[in-house]
């Protein structure tokens, strides 16, 4: 397969990579100025961790860390709920769980879409379980239109969200149906004959 295939299977490109390389920045600074503010979080035993949510927020979590100016540490998780398919099951799962301890940390989630809610609320209890001072979030994608679970954040927690997506199955910059698009540098919607 050639790569003008892949973009072939693209009906629109919903954001470029300068549109998202632009709106990361952005979400790295008020990252940067929020977590410098709480006087001790600029010194290594109170800087937040990131916590990536694998597979599909690897490309905006390398791209956003290397764009915030503070001493994180980055772990990942990974929790499945949508198997091959572009409608979840509803029941999220850790699937590979973390290595650093969240325990008395500020976490920040690094997602690329929050669609239903269910990975996210589901990650967020995790997370409160095991202790963290506070979880915040941040998603590259929202879209609010398909969600079903609402989720909470912990402590001063806050939610940073690059772009609301509209209702459509969308791929791309980390972003899979059937593991496949993640590689594509934009974010665009699937032609809907190649999944229905
Ligand atoms: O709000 P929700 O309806 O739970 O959907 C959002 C989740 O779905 C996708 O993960 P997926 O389970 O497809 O795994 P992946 O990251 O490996 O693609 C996406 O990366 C989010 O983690
Ligand atoms: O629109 C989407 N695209 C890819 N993966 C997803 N997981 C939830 N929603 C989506």
């Amino acid at each position: 397969m050639s790569a003008m295939d892949l973009n072939s299977h693209i009906e629109k490109i919903l954001w470029t990579d300068q549109e998202i390389s632009q709106r990361v920045s952005e979400l790295a600074s008020q990252i940067t100025q929020d977590f410098s503010t709480n006087s001790d979080s600029s010194s290594s035993s109170s800087a937040p961790i990131i916590v990536g949510v694998a597979t599909g927020a690897f490309l905006f979590l390398a791209d956003l860390v290397r764009k915030i100016q503070l001493p994180i540490s980055v772990d990942f998780v990974r929790i499945e709920s949508y198997g091959s398919g572009t409608v979840s099951c509803g029941k999220p799962k850790i699937t590979c769980d973390l290595k650093i301890d969240v325990r008395d940390k500020h976490v920040i989630v690094v997602e690329d879409i929050v669609d239903t809610g269910s990975t996210l609320s589901f990650l967020i209890e995790y997370l409160k379980s095991k202790g963290s001072l506070s979880v915040s979030v941040c998603t590259l994608l929202d879209k609010p239109a398909r969600r079903k679970v609402n989720f909470e954040l912990v402590g001063s927690g806050k939610f940073y969200c690059g772009f609301e997506c509209p209702d459509y199955f969308v791929v791309g910059y980390g972003l899979d149906f059937a593991e496949l698009y993640r590689n594509l540098p934009y974010v665009g919607v699937l032609k809907p004959e190649l999944y229905q």
